[in-house]
């Protein structure tokens, strides 16, 4: 077992990565501050993961009162709607501020279980148990949460960090390889933005990770980790350097908006969204075209798409981009790259090149 720590003074956690960890009760049970658990799943990952997950913090605290809340799968799911079926269930149960949900799931579910959690009676404990390679690297860590609204992505939430984060790399073993691909195009984020040899070793290894080589994947998880953790550190609440780690959301998220939730996974969207990130930058005169090219061999090894979809027109990007949380006072702000390796935010002016960038991808220039 590999194991960080983000460092958030009263709040710091632990971040293990290893296998089997999903049995390890005795991890949870320590940090628990009463015995009333809520797992929050959903119905594909229930059946393979819960009886693991409750046999292993029985074994480490008989007295436990376990009650369990399956939503359905999907980013579609990711609603007001779903999250009162979290509170409805503990408010049935009659759990207290004492009560500590554990979010067992991909990124939908840790994000749904984080703001149900920070909600509930103004706010009870939450530990994530993630089991989906983007939820490991990326969504599990740093305490965003929050739903989607039907006019834009993760327009509801709040930032409340976990107690615990605990990546089963075992679990990745079941994970769908369009899953896995998704989850990868975060790891290419952190590359990219901040990281230009973690960008090297992925250039070198991206075969071995897309077969599931589990001690490769376990590195790329401990990599992303530290360098998520090391960024909300120092900016809990994306005032500054958080921003980073958007690069390419902001492309993603009108992809997911407007192509309903779902249709294309979040890191396919974020894949697309750095390919056009990448190429905006190229078109500022900060990168050269052999470097939007290194990144398009790498999203294309790791299986993913690396253009926006053809149906979308310039005008539904712009919309979705006006609405994006980064913008202060009507002003567009993108994370671009100066090099790889090396992300910055951008208060764009240049109207033109964003419009001759997105009309060449949609391949309407
Ligand atoms: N909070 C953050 O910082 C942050 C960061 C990145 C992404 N996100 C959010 O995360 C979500 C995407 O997360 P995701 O990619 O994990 O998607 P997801 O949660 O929808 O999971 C992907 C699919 O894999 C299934 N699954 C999960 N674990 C499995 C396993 N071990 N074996 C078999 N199937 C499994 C799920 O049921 C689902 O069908 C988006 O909503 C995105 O906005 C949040
Ligand atoms: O943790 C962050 O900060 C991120 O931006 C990580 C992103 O990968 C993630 O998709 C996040 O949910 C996006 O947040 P948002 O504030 O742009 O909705
Ligand atoms: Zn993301």
């Amino acid at each position: 077992m590999q194991s960080l720590q983000l460092d958030l003074g009263d709040r710091s956690y632990a971040i293990h990565i290893g296998s089997k960890l999903i049995s390890r009760g005795d991890l949870i049970t320590p940090l628990l501050e009463g015995k009333q658990i809520l797992i929050v799943t959903n119905t594909t990952v229930g059946p393979i993961y819960l009886e693991t997950l409750k046999a292993g913090l029985l074994e480490s605290r008989a007295d436990l009162e376990i009650e369990i809340c399956i939503l359905p799968d999907g980013e579609a799911y990711k609603d007001i709607a779903h999250l009162e079926k979290i509170w409805n269930r503990l408010l049935e149960a009659g759990f207290n501020r004492k009560a500590t949900l554990l979010a067992l799931g991909g990124g939908v579910i840790g994000d749904m279980s984080g703001f149900a959690a920070a909600c509930y009676q103004r706010g009870v404990n939450f530990i994530q148990l993630p089991t989906t390679l983007l939820s490991q690297v990326d969504s599990s860590v740093g305490g965003k949460t929050g739903v989607n609204h039907p006019l834009g992505k993760n327009m509801l939430g709040a930032f409340w960090q976990p107690r615990l984060v605990l990546a089963d790399t075992s679990s990745l073993q079941t994970l769908p390889k369009r899953e896995l691909a998704a989850g990868m195009a975060e790891v290419i984020k952190y590359g990219l933005l901040g990281d230009s040899e973690l960008l090297l070793w992925l250039e070198t290894h991206i075969q071995g990770l897309m077969q599931g080589d589990e001690q490769l994947l376990t590195e790329a998880i401990a990599r992303s980790c530290q360098c998520k953790a090391t960024i909300v550190a120092e900016d809990e609440r994306e005032a500054g350097q958080r921003a980073l780690l958007n690069l390419g959301h902001t492309f993603g998220h009108a992809i997911e908006t407007e192509m309903g939730y779902g249709q294309w996974l979040h890191g396919e969207a974020v894949a697309a969204g750095m390919w056009l990130a990448a190429d905006l930058s190229r078109r500022l005169g900060w990168l050269e075209a052999s470097d939007c090219e290194r990144v398009e061999k790498l999203l294309k090894a790791a299986q993913l798409p690396v253009r926006p979809p053809k149906e979308m027109t310039v005008d539904q990007f712009l919309k979705h981009m006006a609405v994006d949380k980064k913008n202060i006072d009507g002003q567009l702000r993108l994370v671009l790259l100066e090099h790889l390796g090396k992300a910055k935010l951008h208060s764009l002016t240049e109207l033109e090149e964003l419009k001759a960038c997105l009309n060449s991808a949609l391949g309407k220039a």
